[in-house]
């Protein structure tokens, strides 16, 4: 490398990552022009408002979090204190968030500042909540770290090549112009397997690729040449696939019952986000790994852990379908997220039901957490891709840091996505 490129030996990035249950930082060193792509130092909040609420970090440390008026900020407060301890003298360059709209401002990453966060929080609704938690966290960092260059990454450029077909949603025009469409979910995610599943798998690669985002929330995208042209969700994973504690889509009377019984928004946002899903199947868990235990329990709590199982898989499998149908077939399935990296007897179950399409995985390789799960010569690719949102995200803070960026936008011409 170049010396007059190399920064000090201590400039780090913070990447902060707000998800639907989780909070998640990782540390990267910025002293070359592209991020490595190992963070230094991971650290998370799971549960976050929940009874099993903790933090943990990539050095093992690990405890449970107090209770807080509001447990989002609890956890916000408690990572950056991890956070700020694990920096020591290293100097921040830059601190990235992951948005996962960027409410009709432009492009694939933006300098955050007092007039975009002002957007961004103007930005109509509907937006999901956990939008509404990145943003509230931007702002109590300003506050902590002045004069560190912020930076949002969104997940909604990763799905600007969506077809209109995909977008649009059967309603009055106005309703579209009002900005009311089909987003999709995970871009980061899927946009980290667009860069690295061609390193694995070369051409095919730019084939015919379903990517399986199954973490706390679930999400699939079907990729042709790389593009994501057809997503399972809608505005927000609260749409498509049901996840640990949300419904996914539901048919409209159902909703309309809720509403008359439940009498306001709060109270069904409530039930759809926190009590529905796995959680609200099996009455148990929100975790499929304490679900496929108690499924071999005996008696009628076994059996709603198992219908809430079944449930699951049948989701993703019927998505998987929908999304190949539409790509005209299927050369690679790619399992990401906590549940698509880690869990053997999820990953088996789906791969069976699929069958038909093609979808055989080798039993030992599985087992063995293998990258490529698949027989040698299946039609289908059956690969595991551990997913790096924050690592897209340093990507942007180092480009939007640099003295030669663009003074706003990254990665291209933006398309306005609302
Ligand atoms: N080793 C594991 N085996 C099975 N499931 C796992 C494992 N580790 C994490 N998970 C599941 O992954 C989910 C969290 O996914 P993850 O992508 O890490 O988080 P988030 O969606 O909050 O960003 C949880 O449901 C958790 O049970
Ligand atoms: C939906 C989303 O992007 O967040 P999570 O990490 O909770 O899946
Ligand atoms: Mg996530």
């Amino acid at each position: 490398m170049d010396d007059t490129t190399r920064q000090p030996d201590s400039e780090a990035l913070l990447l902060l990552n707000a998800g639907t249950a989780s909070l998640k930082s990782a540390i990267f060193d910025a002293c070359t022009p592209l991020p490595a792509q190992r963070p230094l130092w991971r650290g998370s909040v799971t549960d976050i408002g929940g009874a099993d609420s903790r933090w943990r970090d990539s050095e093992g440390g690990s405890s449970d979090l107090a209770p807080a008026a509001d447990p989002f900020l609890g956890a916000v407060a408690c990572l950056l204190a991890r956070s700020e301890a694990w920096l020591g003298n290293r100097t921040l360059r830059a601190i990235g968030y992951r948005l996962p709209v960027a409410g009709g401002l432009d492009g694939a990453a933006l300098r955050l500042d007092d007039r975009s966060l002002d957007a961004l929080e103007a930005a109509p609704e509907p937006v999901p909540r956990y939008q509404r938690d990145a943003l509230r966290m931007a702002r109590v960092v300003a506050a902590r770290w002045p004069g560190v260059p912020q930076v949002a990454s969104f997940d909604t450029w990763f799905h600007r090549t969506l077809p209109l077909a995909e977008r649009m949603l059967p309603l009055p025009h106005r309703y579209w112009e009002a900005g009311l469409r089909r987003n999709g979910c995970h871009g980061l995610s899927f946009e980290y397997l667009a860069m690295m599943l061609p390193r694995r798998f070369g051409a095919r690669a730019r084939g015919r690729v379903i990517a399986a985002h199954l973490g706390s929330t679930a999400s699939l995208c079907g990729m042709l040449r790389l593009r994501s042209v057809a997503v399972s969700p809608g505005l927000s994973p609260a749409d498509g696939l049901m996840t640990g504690t949300g419904a996914g889509a539901l048919p409209p009377e159902a909703m309309r019952h809720l509403l008359r019984e439940l009498g306001d928004t709060a109270a069904l946002d409530r039930l759809l986000h926190e009590e529905a899903g796995l959680l609200g199947v099996s009455g148990a868990s929100a975790d499929p790994q304490v679900l496929l235990r108690r499924e071999t329990q005996g008696g009628p709590a076994a059996e709603r852990a198992g219908a809430a199982l079944a449930l699951y898989v049948r989701q993703v499998v019927r998505e998987v379908g929908a999304i190949a149908a539409v790509l005209g077939g299927l050369d690679i399935l790619v399992f990401t997220g906590g549940v698509g990296e880690h869990d053997t007897l999820l990953r088996q179950r789906i791969c069976a039901a699929l069958g038909g399409l093609g979808v055989q995985l080798d039993a030992r390789l599985d087992a063995s957490n293998a990258r490529c799960i698949s027989p040698a010569g299946s039609t289908v690719t059956v690969a595991i891709e551990a997913t790096c949102e924050e690592w897209v995200m340093s990507r942007d803070c180092m480009v939007l840091t640099s003295p030669l960026a663009h003074p706003a936008t990254v990665r291209g011409p933006g398309t306005p996505v609302a």
